[in-house]
């Protein structure tokens, strides 16, 4: 049987007016795991915490099946890159990237050094080797963070926001880079970050942090697609939350919004909390923009889940359009440049919008 790498079990830290309360977490020895969720919610106390640099209140943690909840950080061996880099600024590059193989009195070998000089031409930062920190790029701090947390090869390396001061290229080299330290050393990673896309490109498993606690954990499109709560909708940008009514009609499931004048389905079976409909509470129905259909206005009687509207407005941008109409709600679509400059529509003109069951999701609020 394969053992976890790190296992998690309710974490409780409290920190000043802040709690972390009760988080239950393991991932195996290759996992990447994302942690998404707004500023404040506690990411950056979670990862210390697991670091050895919170104590807990409450829980334990245990790495490799070894206990380490009182363990001092310097005994864990984990790599952290924190997203402000904290490079020791009296050392040079090369001293700070070497830092933590010293402190494992693992410095100065040849294979440690070869090890440092290929990191540092990976992360294209070889000529900044012997300067000093203050005399670096946001950028580069954090690229020579980077390098100084993953030099020793640790079990488990904690990155809070590694890649935010990067442009936009460098960033996706980076993320490339750290793909394939991933799949090639086989490091398990815990990976902070604000940017969903970020999440989409690099981790498999992601938990949503809100106020203290996961609020939903899964794979990054699942919950992109069917996210557990309205929090984590809004978060991840839910373009069109529309409040209604789950409704039982025969063996099928609809949902009923605009006072009971309009009806979308039947419901898909797995996008229900269960008991929506028999309580006919409130609920939020969830359609991503990409999962309307936008076309020239139909003639005749309408169809199922189709709908006129008239565009209100439209955001072009480099690789798809985004369009505003309003009718039966307020509504989005996305579409693809090309797609759009096919349809040749312009502002005011009426459109017909439709959607397929599967991709309806209701939310209980
Ligand atoms: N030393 C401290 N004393 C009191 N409150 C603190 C302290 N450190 C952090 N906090 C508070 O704890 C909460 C969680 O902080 P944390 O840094 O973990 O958030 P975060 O999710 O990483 O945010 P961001 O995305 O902005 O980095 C915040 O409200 C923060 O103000």
């Amino acid at each position: 049987m394969s053992q976890d790498l790190l296992e998690v079990y309710n974490l409780t830290v409290n920190v000043g007016k802040f709690s972390l309360k009760d988080i239950n977490f393991s991932m195996g020895p290759g996992d990447y795991v994302i942690i998404l969720g707004p500023t404040g919610c506690g990411k950056t106390i979670f990862l210390e915490s697991i670091a050895g640099l919170r104590a807990l209140n409450k829980g334990a943690l245990f790495l490799n099946g070894k206990e380490i909840t009182h363990l001092p950080p310097e005994h864990r061996y984990l790599g952290f890159a924190y997203q402000d880099s904290l490079l020791y600024p009296f050392m040079s590059v090369k001293e700070n990237i070497l830092f933590g193989a010293k402190a494992r009195k693992m410095a100065g070998g040849p294979e440690i050094l070869r090890r440092m000089e290929q990191l540092a031409a990976a992360m294209n930062i070889t000529h900044l080797l012997d300067r000093y920190p203050r005399f670096l790029s946001g950028g580069e701090r954090q690229r020579v963070s980077l390098a100084r947390a993953i030099l020793t090869r640790p079990p488990l390396l904690l990155l809070d926001e590694p890649l935010s001061a990067l442009d936009q290229q460098t960033r996706h080299a980076m993320q490339e880079l750290l793909r394939e330290i991933h799949h090639t050393e086989g490091i398990g990673i815990i990976h902070v970050t604000h940017d969903f896309s970020e999440a989409l490109q690099l981790g498999k498993r992601m938990l949503v942090l809100h106020d203290g606690q996961v609020e939903q954990e899964g794979e990054p499109l699942e919950i992109f697609y069917h996210p557990a709560t309205e929090f984590v909708a809004k978060f991840l940008h839910g373009e069109n939350l529309i409040p209604g009514r789950v409704l039982r009609q025969g063996g099928e499931q609809w949902f009923e919004y605009g006072d009971g004048d309009f009806l979308l389905g039947p419901l898909p079976k797995n996008c229900l909390t269960e008991g929506l409909s028999e309580s006919g509470k409130l609920s939020t129905l969830l359609i991503r923009s990409g999962s309307i259909r936008l076309s020239r206005a139909a003639e005749g009687p309408a169809a199922a889940n189709c709908w006129t509207a008239r565009i209100k407005s439209v955001m072009i941008g480099s690789t798809h359009v985004d369009v505003y109409c309003n009718g039966n709600g307020r509504w989005q679509a996305s579409l693809s440049l090309a797609e759009w400059q096919g349809l040749d529509l312009r502002r005011g003109e009426q459109v017909s919008l439709s959607v397929s069951p599967e991709h309806l999701h209701v939310i209980a609020q």
